[in-house]
């Protein structure tokens, strides 16, 4: 044996070796390549023709708009990939090493080099097959230094086998690698998802209404929430706000957060299992309306409603739930049954599903579940039997950090290597916190539209919202960021109908009455772009308004506005002297009356009752329970009354 080689081996075992990019890899790429896939190397790619990888081209600019925004990868090549030589040396000295003949180093065929793997495809000699390969895979592994993730597969090429090696050093994949092939392949897809780069190095990118909805498993640490953040923020980087809603669900509470103040977000982050359960009737109840919807207006699906309604459009929603299992364990019954109807019939109304989780368990991963969703991503799973769940065949050691195998719409197989937004999580976190801003700004400088689609007068989904919306989100956040309430608990669907809507800090109050004087009404999207809150919180201050009869019930069609009705432009001073004759002639102060009386807010009218306490008008309640009390005498109540003051 050649020194170096044996040299080279140690180095690959002790992961040391780090060549440069080499010349021979790229006169080797000419050769047909196979996208050596471990698991079915044989079985052709059976995706939809729009799910096949898309490689495009670079000419087109992304130096504007979201795409701009990704961070750059520091990392995109792998520094270990194999040069034909090099692997023709590596193969001869294994096989030798694992007893099998092999007189001379062999051909290579072709080295595809992903981002996390090599496949190297080679010319078998003579008397040796690819079973007795096969059938020494282990000692084979253990020769060449990798023990659970080498692989030896077929190879297209006649009287040829391939290994399958990791990269001792993997590239990162980044978004910002495939920020062009996004841009360019969001001009046909309705919503663009990048994937990752597929064994060759390839993009994939997918469209989720082909999907139409996605399954995503992995255990812990396997890449599962990289993976779906790079999902969500393909889709927030190619389409608007009126284009795509999300409706985020998170039992763990941690892994969306960072999406509050996203303007795409139907509402902060859901995180309580049970109001998820409810957040999901609600969207099937959101389904049916668009159905009905479309019946009358003679189409049959969401792309044709829009195409018919360009003044009337409705969002994709896409609904995405980061740990299913949790979710499976508080309401089977419920979630089972609505996931099956939204997967279903989800598709023509634009609603679509990215189930997550950790656990793909037969209870959880049902077969009425799995029937309904022909695509599924798997990365690295506790056990064979949890891979098997998902994907319904065995399959290869999948490394974590991203290395995972996609199947869609029931096609063959794929690995791929997921993308990232970047490395390091800090980046990450300052990439999301710019992406809100661009698209704040672009509410801000009205080049997308807050009163058309998602809201407007006519959007279903806004009045499903304000129908439902029983309990405010809290303060205003000011400041452009992460939302302060982002994890306060999410709006009660559950609360009864005559439940009283709590109220409302008193200076956010007064933004809205100014709002809604300005615009001659109000609606969830007005409020929540010109507060920058949350769309639920939003559409709280608007139930707030019409709760005390100062906007209509209904929405205005032309406007989409909830018309304003009264004007309560009175001082302090004037609101005081109402209350006070209103006091005197009844001859009790209980806030509840004063408070339909007046036509104003609760705290409104207990801030002005204090006021008439302090100056001695009224005396304050004695215990939590009693009232309060006239501290007037007769003669000074009878001026009043008389107009005297
Ligand atoms: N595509 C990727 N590229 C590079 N590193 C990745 C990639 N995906 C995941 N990783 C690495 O793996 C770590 C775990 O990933 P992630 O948080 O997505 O796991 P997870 O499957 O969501 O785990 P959990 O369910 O516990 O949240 C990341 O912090 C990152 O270091």
């Amino acid at each position: 044996m050649w020194p170096w080689l044996i040299q080279l081996r140690q180095m690959i075992r002790n992961r040391e070796w780090r060549p440069g990019p080499s010349s021979a890899d790229r006169s080797l790429s000419k050769l047909p390549n196979t996208g050596g896939m471990e698991t079915m190397p044989s079985a052709p790619w059976r995706g939809e023709p729009n799910h096949r990888p898309v490689v495009l081209a670079t000419e087109q600019s992304v130096q504007s708009g979201p795409y701009a925004l990704f961070p750059l990868n520091p990392r995109p090549h792998s520094s270990s990939t194999l040069s034909a030589e090099q692997a023709s040396e590596l193969i001869f000295n294994t096989v030798q090493l694992a007893g099998l003949k092999m007189e001379e180093p062999p051909e290579i065929l072709s080295i595809d080099a992903g981002p996390t793997l090599q496949t190297i495809s080679f010319r078998l000699p003579a008397r040796l097959q690819l079973s007795d390969l096969v059938k020494k895979r282990d000692d084979l592994a253990n020769h060449i230094g990798h023990d659970r993730s080498f692989a030896v597969t077929s190879s297209p090429f006649s009287s040829a086998a391939a290994f399958i090696l990791p990269h001792t050093e993997r590239a990162f994949v980044y978004m910002s690698d495939m920020a062009q092939d996004l841009k360019v392949f969001a001009q046909t897809a309705q919503l663009p998802m990048v994937f990752g780069k597929d064994m060759e190095g390839k993009p994939i990118l997918m469209d989720l209404a082909k999907l139409p909805h996605l399954l995503v498993a992995g255990a812990t640490g396997s890449g599962k929430s990289v993976f779906i953040n790079g999902l969500l923020t393909s889709l927030a980087s190619t389409r608007s706000p009126q284009q795509v809603q999300f409706l985020l669900i998170d039992p763990k509470m941690v892994e969306f957060t960072m999406y509050t103040g996203l303007p795409h977000l139907i509402s902060p982050p859901v995180t309580d299992p049970k109001r998820a359960a409810l957040t999901l009737k609600k969207l099937v109840v959101e389904m049916e309306k668009r159905y009905k919807r479309f019946a009358e207006a003679g189409v049959r699906n969401l792309l044709q409603y829009n195409r018919n309604h360009t003044q009337d459009q409705l969002p994709y929603i896409v609904t995405v739930m980061d740990e299913y299992a949790d979710l499976m364990v508080i309401a089977r019954a419920d979630v089972e049954e609505t996931v099956q109807r939204l997967t279903q019939m989800g598709r023509a109304a634009g609603l679509h599903l990215i189930l997550g989780t950790q656990r793909p368990s037969v209870d959880v991963v049902t077969g009425v579940i799995k029937s309904n969703l022909p695509s599924r991503v798997a990365f690295h799973l506790l056990s064979v039997y949890d891979f098997k769940t998902v994907m319904d065949t065995g399959g290869p050691h999948l490394l974590g950090g991203g290395d995972g195998i996609c199947m869609l719409n029931g096609g063959g197989q794929k690995r791929f290597q997921s993308a990232a937004i970047s490395a390091d999580d800090d980046e990450t976190t300052r990439y999301i916190e710019e992406l809100k801003r661009y698209w704040q700004n672009e509410l801000r400088l009205g080049k997308v539209d807050p009163e058309r689609g998602v809201e407007g007068g006519s959007s279903l989904l806004s009045e499903i919202a304000d129908e439902e919306v029983r309990q405010p989100r809290g303060i205003v956040n000011e400041t452009i960021g992460p939302s302060p309430l982002s994890d306060a608990p999410l709006v009660d669907w559950t609360e009864a109908e005559e439940e009283e809507v709590p109220p409302i800090n008193e200076s956010v109050y007064d933004q809205v009455i100014r709002l809604a004087r300005e615009h001659h009404g109000v609606s969830g999207r007005l409020l929540q772009h010109a507060l920058n809150v949350d769309y639920v919180t939003a559409a709280t201050y608007v139930e707030q308004l019409s709760k005390e009869g100062k906007v209509a019930p209904e929405y205005d069609p032309e406007s989409g506005l909830k018309p304003w009705l009264v004007d309560t432009r009175e001082s302090d001073e004037e609101l005081l002297l109402r209350m006070q004759r209103i006091i005197c002639e009844t001859g009790t102060a209980r806030s509840a009356e004063l408070q339909q009386e007046l036509g104003i807010r609760k705290e409104k009218v207990l801030q002005l009752m204090s006021r008439l306490v302090e100056e001695e008008f009224l005396f304050p309640p004695l215990s939590p329970k009693a009232g309060y009390t006239i501290a007037w005498s007769q003669g000074r109540i009878e001026q009043l009354l008389k107009g005297n003051f």
